[in-house]
């Protein structure tokens, strides 16, 4: 049997208010919150929060973090908060960051972390701490661990870097790998939403406004606004419904075409008949394959959307001139510090993910589901991307506020809808040690 703790919050005065601070090792929360009463009741996750015991002795404790992938407003009020969750509600003093991502366990020195360290750089785009993209080395990461003592490692990063801390989880080490999932793009399946979204969707207005008034102000103006989403395109969808004055979101879900009845160069020539103007917000994967059908071959090139609205077509084929005013945001959006309320909900991963590592748990991500932070396994959150389904009642108010034509038949897309039905099951993430508390 292994040792465990008193949970040292039972005597941190700030929490003591609270009747019930701590979460009963056994509640679940539901995946699927809405279901038929006879049906079985599907996935659950474990409900976050602080255990009455610890795995960890807070003087034991080694912890590292580190940050991966493309940058999201609110990376560093995860690094504060972790720091700070650790130092004050568990006494944890040893907290180092890994400088460049992956990378940096084997390539570069550690940086001591503490509150003071840390105190002011929720209020800074990016990450104090770097990151990276492209390959690591597991084994190394694997050894630079062992050999600097670390017994919690805290990721932040996106689907790949979650598959990586998989990798480095199934090699066996005696250490709590706990993730936070990061996409500014809002596609890693079963959590609510990303943190860092709400920014990008609230900075996104900007662009969009500016578009506005550029397209308003000149004869036949097109206000083009390119958004982040290579594969999903929520930030487009939702920037798109919180305006109301756009006319056109295209996104890589719903494919569309160019000419003919019903495609976007006639919906364009009417919008501009009727109004003078347009706004369109195109998400970056959007038409791809329109891009590389007119290619000569398929390049990398982003998808900016202005070769989309080659001006010849109007130009020679209608007899109608278009001014293009294109804007091109997506770094601009990423770079900034989260917003307010991002900032609570990375303060409340943060703390989730620390209670769970020092209750022992390892392999899990912390997550919002159905509105309560919860332990999701790797496997849960790497094993698909979370999508725009064009046939959910989002799309379609969506359609509705603009007024774009679907660009598809109905019929097409019928077939996507995912009506399977999942046991009721406790979805669970591994175990610290063979003998970890909860689980015996
Ligand atoms: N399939 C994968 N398996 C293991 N590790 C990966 C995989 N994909 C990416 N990684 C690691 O995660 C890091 C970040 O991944 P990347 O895909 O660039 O960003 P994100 O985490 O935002 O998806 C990479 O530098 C790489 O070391
Ligand atoms: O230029 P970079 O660093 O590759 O990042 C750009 C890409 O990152 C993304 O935002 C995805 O990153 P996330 O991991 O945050 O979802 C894409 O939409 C975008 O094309
Ligand atoms: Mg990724």
């Amino acid at each position: 049997m292994l040792m465990t703790y008193p949970n040292p919050l039972q005597d941190n005065p700030a929490y003591s208010v609270v009747k019930q601070y701590f979460v009963h090792v056994d509640d679940t929360v539901p995946q699927k919150i809405v279901v038929h009463k006879d049906s079985p009741r599907g996935i659950h996750f474990r409900r976050a929060g602080p255990r009455q015991r610890v795995y960890f002795n807070s003087d034991e404790v080694q912890a590292c973090i580190v940050t991966c992938g493309g940058l999201c407003p609110g990376l560093n009020t995860l690094i504060r908060e972790i720091v700070c969750g650790l130092y004050h509600m568990y006494g944890v003093k040893n907290v180092v960051g890994i400088d460049g991502g992956y990378r940096g366990f084997y390539a570069k020195n550690t940086v001591h972390l503490n509150p003071k360290v840390v105190n002011d750089i929720h209020k800074r785009g990016g990450t104090i701490l770097g990151s990276s993209r492209g390959g690591h080395n597991t084994s190394k990461i694997v050894d630079s661990i062992q050999d600097r003592g670390i017994n919690q490692v805290y990721i932040i990063g996106g689907d790949g870097t979650q598959r990586g801390a998989s990798e480095i989880r199934r090699r066996g080490l005696k250490v709590s790998i706990a993730g936070i999932p990061k996409t500014i793009d809002n596609d890693i399946p079963v959590i609510d939403k990303s943190f860092g979204f709400d920014t990008a969707v609230e900075e996104a207005q900007r662009a969009i406004n500016a578009a506005h008034v550029e397209a308003d102000s000149i004869e036949n103006g097109i206000g083009l606004v390119k958004l982040m989403g290579r594969y999903s395109g929520f930030i487009a969808m939702y920037a798109t419904l919180a305006r109301r004055d756009v006319d056109c979101c295209l996104i890589p879900e719903s494919p569309f075409y160019l000419e003919g009845p019903g495609g976007l160069f006639e919906y364009i020539e009417r919008q501009l008949k009727e109004n003078g103007h347009m706004v369109i917000v195109i998400a970056e994967g959007a038409g791809q394959e329109l891009l590389s059908e007119s290619m000569e071959s398929m390049t990398l090139e982003d998808a900016s959307g202005n070769k989309l609205l080659k001006d010849e077509y109007f130009s020679k084929q209608r007899k109608m001139s278009i001014n293009l005013k294109y804007i091109d945001p997506t770094y601009m959006i990423r770079a900034i510090p989260s917003n307010a309320s991002d900032n609570v909900y990375c303060t409340l991963l943060a703390q989730s993910v620390v209670h769970g590592a020092m209750a022992g748990y390892t392999g899990f991500t912390s997550g919002l589901v159905n509105g309560r932070q919860t332990y999701i396994p790797f496997n849960r959150i790497i094993e698909k991307q979370n999508k725009v389904v064009i046939t959910d009642r989002m799309w379609a108010r969506l359609l509705s506020s603009t007024n774009q034509p679907t660009f598809w038949s109905p019929k097409v897309a019928v077939g996507d809808k995912g009506n399977e039905e999942e046991p009721t099951e406790l979805s669970d993430h591994g175990i610290w040690g063979e003998e970890a508390p909860h689980f015996n």
